[in-house]
């Protein structure tokens, strides 16, 4: 009996017939690296379970690994690639568009690349942003820089068949999105729009997410930068809360519905007391509520650092009812609110505190990558050219069990990944910080 749960088959313009420029090996053991046919398969859960005394795999899915194919589908002559970066910024950007780049020109001999400014809104009908034209010199040495040299922006994803008119009159064929939920979710839309259109057009996402929210994939690119960006904050929190009597370190980092950052960081820099993410809900008052065991650890210890994920306790206030350009729900300010908490508490208890607010967001987000990132970058990049050239569309290149593969938007966009508060990752934060394993009265 099969146990397949997903459905990770990839689509594609149409048979792969033409010889790869990449001059690679069919045998092992000839000391050539082989091209990758699309029967090589990774197998996604590595887990096992007993099944008739014997233990097997739990789940039999197989994603499709991901690397240069021996036929592929476009003429390198014919294409004109492009790429685009949406949603908010965060480190590896620029690293991937290099990458992309230079595997187009230099491993597959494609002379037009373009690069289109902010997002979807650079493919819009009134759009004034130019065309960039990108080449391996343009791209040389933006891997230096935080950010994205083309620009990125929220909105416009939804307005596809504009997207698609833009595509046909600027004779696109390879479309490289660069982004989140919502810039695969467009990216899926578009790519039903050129197969309703009968167009033969590949788009191929690299999936972008600082809050490493995406599920099916071990971890997003920048994140790790993330982490480690977000380490010298607390750092700081904690050599400030110890310096002062009765200190208060408090930090705010990204993570609008899974807590990511903030529990890698609380491993990293183990100076953490209390890590409050969104997937596991506190109170503030009462006996077992945040407020008393923050006064019970600065009575015990003389002070404090808490690290806080964006989207943890938005419960305590009526939602803003506001929405950025893409849809995503504006949240609250959860580190100025704990914040005046905090203050107001201390005094009503009669304890002098001082709480020092370090909000690092935007400072984390706009890194340049780390070296592990600019690694795992360019590999991404050079993958999702081969997905391309090979003529998938409406995939993504990710890593699964450490390898790269290729995946359906429809499936990688159909749940959202979130910390498991039942799970290994938390159950070390909450060792590592000795916060009780609820604040919940
Ligand atoms: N459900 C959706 N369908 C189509 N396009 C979307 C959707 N959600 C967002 N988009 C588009 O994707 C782009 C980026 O979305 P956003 O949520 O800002 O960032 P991210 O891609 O990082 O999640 C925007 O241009 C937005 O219009
Ligand atoms: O200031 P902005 O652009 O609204 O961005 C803030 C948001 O961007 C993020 O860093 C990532 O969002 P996306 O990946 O959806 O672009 C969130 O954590 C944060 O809420
Ligand atoms: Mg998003």
């Amino acid at each position: 009996m099969s146990n397949k749960m997903f459905d990770f088959d990839i689509e594609t313009l149409g048979e792969a017939k033409i010889s790869s420029p990449i001059r690679m090996s069919r045998n092992n053991g000839d000391g050539m690296a082989d091209y990758v046919s699309d029967e090589d398969r990774i197998l996604y859960s590595v887990q096992t379970h007993e099944e008739d005394g014997v233990r097997k795999p739990l789940l039999d899915d197989t994603m499709e690994e991901a690397g240069p194919r021996e036929k592929i589908y476009f003429n390198p002559s014919h294409v004109h690639a492009a790429i685009c970066t949406c949603g908010g910024i965060c480190p590896g950007l620029n690293n991937v568009i290099r990458a992309v780049v230079r595997c187009f020109w230099y491993r597959y001999g494609v002379r037009r690349i373009s690069g289109i400014q902010y997002g979807y809104l650079g493919l819009l009908e009134n759009s004034s942003w130019p065309l960039i034209p990108l080449d391996p010199d343009v791209v040389d040495d933006i891997q230096e820089k935080g950010g994205t040299i083309l620009g990125s922006a929220r909105g416009g994803g939804k307005q596809v068949e504009e997207i698609v008119d833009s595509l046909e009159r600027l004779n696109i064929n390879i479309l490289i999105t660069i982004g989140g939920d919502g810039t695969l979710r467009g990216a899926y839309d578009i790519g039903e729009e050129i197969k309703r259109r009968g167009l033969k057009i590949a788009v191929v996402g690299v999936p972008k997410t600082i809050d490493n929210d995406l599920s099916f994939i071990d971890s997003s690119f920048g994140f790790d930068t993330a982490v480690a960006s977000a380490v010298p904050s607390v750092r700081g929190a904690h050599v400030e809360a110890k310096n002062s009597i009765n200190g208060i370190g408090l930090v705010k980092v990204m993570g609008r519905e899974s807590g990511y950052i903030a529990a890698h960081t609380s491993l990293a820099q183990s100076d953490v007391n209390f890590c409050l993410i969104p997937e596991s809900p506190f109170d503030l008052d009462g006996p077992n509520g945040l407020l008393e065991h923050v006064k019970r650890r600065i009575l015990e210890r003389g002070h404090a650092v808490i690290l806080v994920a964006e989207g943890a306790g938005q419960e305590f206030a009526p939602p803003t009812g506001e929405t950025d350009a893409s849809g995503n729900i504006k949240y609250h300010d959860i580190g100025i609110f704990l914040k005046e908490k905090l203050k107001s508490y201390f005094k009503d208890e009669g304890i002098p505190t001082s709480i020092k607010y370090i909000d690092p967001s935007y400072i984390i987000r706009s890194a340049p990558a780390n070296s592990y990132d600019s690694i795992y970058c360019a590999r991404l990049g050079a993958h999702a050219v081969h997905a391309a050239m090979a003529g998938k569309t409406q995939c993504l290149v990710s890593r699964v069990n450490n390898q790269f593969v290729y995946l359906p938007i429809k499936q990688a966009v159909s749940k959202r990944s979130h910390v498991d508060i039942e799970g290994t990752l938390w159950r070390d934060v909450l060792e590592n910080t000795r916060q009780p394993f609820s604040m919940k009265n």
